[in-house]
């Protein structure tokens, strides 16, 4: 295995930075003129991934806050019994504020995955309050502003932006708030994911992994290292990886291009309940893959496999489950920008522009172009066997 991480670690090349990426996490508030409107949609995205850097790491610094004391009560079930906390909520209020304070309210959409319905309802009083408090709070430890600034209305508000379809026209944010609330409530890997959607395609990209090693990922991760990572990418851009705190500037960050099975590694959901981890094993051992899965919850995976953590992702969800746009837009645009592909089992490049669900053959794979046809085959195969 150590041989294996020898190998990724060649795979990092050229540091570079560019005067695109030296990003700041003030978010600035603009109102923009039809002039400067059209300049900003460039192909550049720069305005955009600033703010976005800025909004994932304003959520992300609530969540961190909220993970070291997390009470029972501040989780409810969802209606489909997934899990749900104050973290979850916060952050997509802190997002939907902070990208309309940056980018202005003028056309402003955002498909994300949670609503505020539940927080409407008489036992929701107390989570909304308390999230009121931690949205404000993490407003004024960043110096956004002075003293609390948003009411509880205003939070529900800020949720519910979060209601849009999508779809092939126009602008469209995409947040999920947590992603991997599950291993948040572990005190595992998690990541707030926001991306932009453009014309039915995703221009940028953002994850912020508050709990991944800021060294790598590895079947040997050990406790006590540095985490948080943020990556980000725009289309034509790269993908550049950051930490949380800022105390390393950006670099670029590549794919692995191990081309041969045998010293490739895979990434899969920690949630055995999230992808059919006996077809992966399968598949891994039709391809010639030897070491077993590294399995972490939420996009961090996509974050590691950009920069060469794992060379093969997978996901297959059980029959009936219906894949989210939130769940993938970010992570696909980071391993993209990263030399990456990304295809669903019928080898299609993944579709953004249907609206709030994601439509995929069998499943969601990634890596590096060398392998992608022996993964497909293998898949192909492998699917026969076990339909
Ligand atoms: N039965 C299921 N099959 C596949 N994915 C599921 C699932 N139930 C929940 N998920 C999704 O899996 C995501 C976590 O991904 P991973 O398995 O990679 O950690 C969850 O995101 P949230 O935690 O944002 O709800 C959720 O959207
Ligand atoms: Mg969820
Ligand atoms: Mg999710
Ligand atoms: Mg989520």
């Amino acid at each position: 295995m150590e041989c294996v991480r020898a190998n990724f670690r060649l795979t990092r090349l050229a540091v570079h930075l560019t005067s695109a990426t030296r990003f700041s996490s003030v978010i600035t508030r603009t109102n923009f003129s039809g002039c400067a409107r059209s300049a900003m949609s460039s192909s550049s995205y720069e305005h955009e991934l600033r703010v976005a850097v800025g909004a994932a790491r304003l959520a992300a610094r609530l969540c961190q806050a909220v993970q070291k004391k997390l009470l029972a009560k501040e989780t409810q079930s969802k209606a489909d019994k997934s899990p749900v906390t104050v973290a979850d909520y916060g952050s997509q209020a802190l997002v939907s504020w902070a990208l309309e304070r940056g980018i202005g309210s003028e056309n402003f959409s955002m498909v994300a995955e949670e609503d505020a319905d539940d927080l409407r309802k008489d036992d929701g009083l107390d989570m909304l309050l308390r999230i009121t408090d931690l949205v404000n709070n993490a407003i004024i430890d960043e110096g956004l502003e002075s003293s609390p600034i948003l009411t509880k209305e205003n939070v529900l508000e800020a949720i519910d932006r979060g209601r849009s379809q999508g779809g092939p026209v126009g602008r469209h944010w995409v947040l999920d708030p947590i992603d991997g609330t599950k291993g948040f409530l572990r005190g595992d890997q998690y990541a707030v994911a926001l991306a932009l959607l453009d014309e039915g395609e995703v221009v940028l990209g953002v994850l912020a992994c508050p709990n991944l090693p800021l060294a790598g990922v590895s079947l040997q991760t050990s406790s006590g290292e540095p985490v948080g990572c943020l990556f980000s990418a725009t289309r034509g851009g790269g993908t550049m990886m950051q930490s949380l705190n800022d105390s390393f500037a950006p670099k670029q960050v590549y794919v692995s291009d191990v081309d041969h099975p045998a010293l490739a590694c895979f990434c899969e959901s920690f949630e055995s309940a999230h992808s059919r981890q006996t077809l992966t094993d399968q598949i891994a051992k039709i391809m010639g893959v030897q070491a077993p899965p590294i399995r972490i919850d939420s996009q961090a995976k996509y974050g590691a496999m950009a920069r060469g953590d794992a060379v093969i992702y997978m996901r297959f969800p059980h029959v009936g489950y219906r894949e989210k746009i939130w769940d993938h837009a970010a992570g696909c645009i980071v391993i993209e920008e990263a030399g990456g592909v990304v295809r669903d089992a019928a080898g299609k490049r993944l579709d953004f522009s249907k609206g709030r669900y994601l439509d995929v053959e069998h499943g969601i794979l990634a890596t590096n172009p060398k392998l992608i046809d022996t993964l497909l085959t293998s898949v192909e195969a492998a699917l026969k066997v076990y339909k």
